[in-house]
């Protein structure tokens, strides 16, 4: 897609990305998780006692509207690490703006049709993903399946190491890898606003014996105020509306995630 960010930009986040990783690890607590919070660095959250923990460590801030940031979580080293990530975001909301527009357009409805109901209040949430080479790649998932509770996704996976793998008619594809190129990902609000036109892919990231990998995913998500539902202009009685409105999906998302079920069975009428 021509999103108007240059490569050599993604380059920087990718490299800033690896060398938080790569800090010692009394370095990285700096940015330590508290419990309860989902924001700061920390590997899978444990939400009971019989859950199968995902292979991996992880950043996860929120980074828009700037009053929602805990700056106190935002790297300090590597140098340069919260000013980038400050630009990347006010260059995402540029995309993302383009992208619901686009979106819009493409199923003939009113240019902001979709960008009135993610809202002025929407949230982004930017996730850095680190996944340690593992042992048993046949045993223990990166990410296991699912598919994401925002309404669209910016994703900048590994330039080198693939994992990323995306479900289709009960097969899993690998996403080929295409470096310094942001993948824009549908969400289950999305796959709702748009009256299931649009899907929502399953995916998964697989781990592998020899070689680290990383990723950075930001999450946009409609404001907590914002009342999401079907566009009028995709129900007919030929499409009979097929999802409820929902409100703050996000929250309800993650435990599903963690009980490996699909949220979206929860929106469905
Ligand atoms: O690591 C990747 O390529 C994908 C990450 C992902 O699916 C997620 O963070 O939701
Ligand atoms: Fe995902």
């Amino acid at each position: 897609m021509n999103h108007g960010i240059t490569e050599e930009f993604l380059d920087k986040i990718y490299k800033l990305t690896k060398q938080f990783f790569a800090l010692p690890a009394e370095e990285k607590q700096k940015c330590a998780r508290e419990t309860g919070n989902i924001q700061g660095y920390g590997n899978d959250m444990i939400l009971s006692d019989n859950q199968v923990l995902d292979w991996i460590d992880r950043l996860f801030l929120t980074t828009y509207p700037q009053d929602k940031r805990q700056l106190q979580f935002w790297p300090q080293v590597p140098v340069g690490f919260s000013e980038t990530l400050h630009e990347y975001t006010m260059k995402q909301r540029i995309v993302t703006e383009k992208f619901f527009k686009a979106m819009a357009r493409s199923l003939e409805l009113e240019e902001n049709c979709f960008l009135d109901m993610y809202g002025e209040n929407a949230i982004m949430n930017s996730r850095f993903n680190f996944f340690p080479p593992c042992p048993r790649p046949d045993k223990v998932i990166g990410i296991k399946p699912h598919a994401d509770g925002s309404a669209i996704t910016l994703l900048l996976p590994d330039k080198d190491v693939e994992g990323l793998q995306f479900l289709k008619d009960g097969k899993w594809y690998k996403a080929p890898i295409v470096p310094d190129t942001i993948l824009i990902n549908l969400g289950d609000q999305m796959e709702i606003m748009s009256n299931g036109i649009y899907k929502s892919p399953v995916h998964r990231v697989v781990t592998n014996r020899e070689k680290e990998r990383i990723s950075v995913a930001t999450f946009c998500v409609p404001g907590p105020d914002k009342e999401i539902q079907p566009a009028n202009g995709l129900v007919s009685e030929a499409r009979p509306r097929l999802y409820k409105t929902i409100t703050k999906y996000a929250e309800l998302h993650y435990k599903y995630y963690q009980q490996g079920r699909r949220t979206i069975e929860a929106a469905l009428i």
